[in-house]
């Protein structure tokens, strides 16, 4: 059973496609009020563990809980309770925004004010619009709002902000601030690292179907993976020395070298740097840009 702490508990979770593990031993944690950033690069298996957590996928070994119950047995009733924002929803309905809220709004015993949502999700100039009309990423804002109408206890976001542009992607962190600060609870998959960590308490990054590492964001990678780094080139190699005292290394090189040493710099590992250390630096591409413009449909 969950603990009044946690609202999600994931114990040694498989699931095998054939011969293939898309997940592979998974264990982790969400507690309740949390954001749980869920990372790792393409094929890793992070669909897949949230699809289970759903209930929408039944998994081949291992132990879930979520708000309590186990998904594969849980009724309408523990399903009103979450929200959930899919990788893509495949939505191109012949309804207007609004229509589309309300249909959903319906369905939930106390769920949030239709217009306040279309607000907080920035539709208010779209709301009479049909969705097949909407942009890429106007849709899926309307996804979003859909995610967030019935006011969720937990709330899983797969990619949300995907076609989003730079402006849309603020404004939705600053949506979901507000639902963290009511005590959503909030699991999170996403491959813009910044976002996971403007919005993310705990992340947890799996390759290859297990969990890598499972830590605070500010502590991934353990306690020496942000120590910057000196590097310089001496005698036609790269040298390099970890040290919290990056200025009076390079002092002391000067020193020793006598002069500015040849290629000198000072690295201080950013979360892309400990993530791809951690994953393989293989999977860089994988990563989102820092931008992305809005796609049209
Ligand atoms: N229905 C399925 N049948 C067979 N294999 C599948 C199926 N669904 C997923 N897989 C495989 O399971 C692995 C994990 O996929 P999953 O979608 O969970 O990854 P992901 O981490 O969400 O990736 P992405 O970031 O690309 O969305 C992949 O190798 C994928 O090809």
């Amino acid at each position: 059973m969950t603990t009044a702490q946690n609202v999600v508990e994931v114990r040694d979770l498989r699931k095998t496609y054939g011969d293939t593990a898309a997940v592979d031993g998974v264990s982790f944690d969400i507690h309740r009020g949390e954001t749980f950033a869920l990372l790792g690069p393409n094929g890793a298996g992070k669909s897949t563990t949230i699809e289970i957590l759903e209930g929408y996928r039944r998994r081949t070994s291992g132990e879930v809980r979520v708000l309590g119950a186990d998904p594969e047995r849980a009724g309408l009733d523990w399903k009103a309770r979450l929200g959930i924002v899919l990788q893509s929803s495949g939505e191109v309905g012949a309804v207007t925004v609004r229509e589309q809220l309300a249909h959903f709004a319906a369905l939930y015993p106390n769920p949030r004010d239709v217009d306040e949502v279309i607000g907080a999700v920035g539709l208010e100039e779209k709301a009479g619009a049909l969705i097949r009309k909407l942009s890429g990423g106007q849709r899926r804002r309307v996804d979003v709002a859909v995610g967030i109408i019935g006011r969720p206890e937990l709330l899983f976001l797969d990619e949300p902000t995907t076609g989003f542009d730079p402006e849309a992607r603020r404004s939705f962190w600053a949506l979901i601030r507000q639902l963290q600060g009511e005590g959503t609870t909030i699991l999170l998959t996403t491959h813009y690292l910044d976002e996971a960590a403007q919005l993310g308490d705990r992340a947890g990054i799996i390759a290859s179907g297990r969990m890598v590492d499972l830590a605070p964001i500010g502590e991934l990678g353990g306690a020496d993976a942000r120590i910057p780094i000196v590097r310089w080139v001496e005698q036609g190699g790269v040298r390099e020395e970890r040290t919290h005292a990056p200025a009076a290394v390079a002092a002391a090189l000067i020193d020793r070298l006598g002069g500015e040493p040849e290629g000198l710099e000072v690295i201080r590992p950013s979360l892309e740097d400990v993530y791809l250390d951690l994953v393989g630096h293989e999977h860089a591409d994988d990563l989102a840009p820092e931008t992305l413009t809005e796609t049209r449909a």
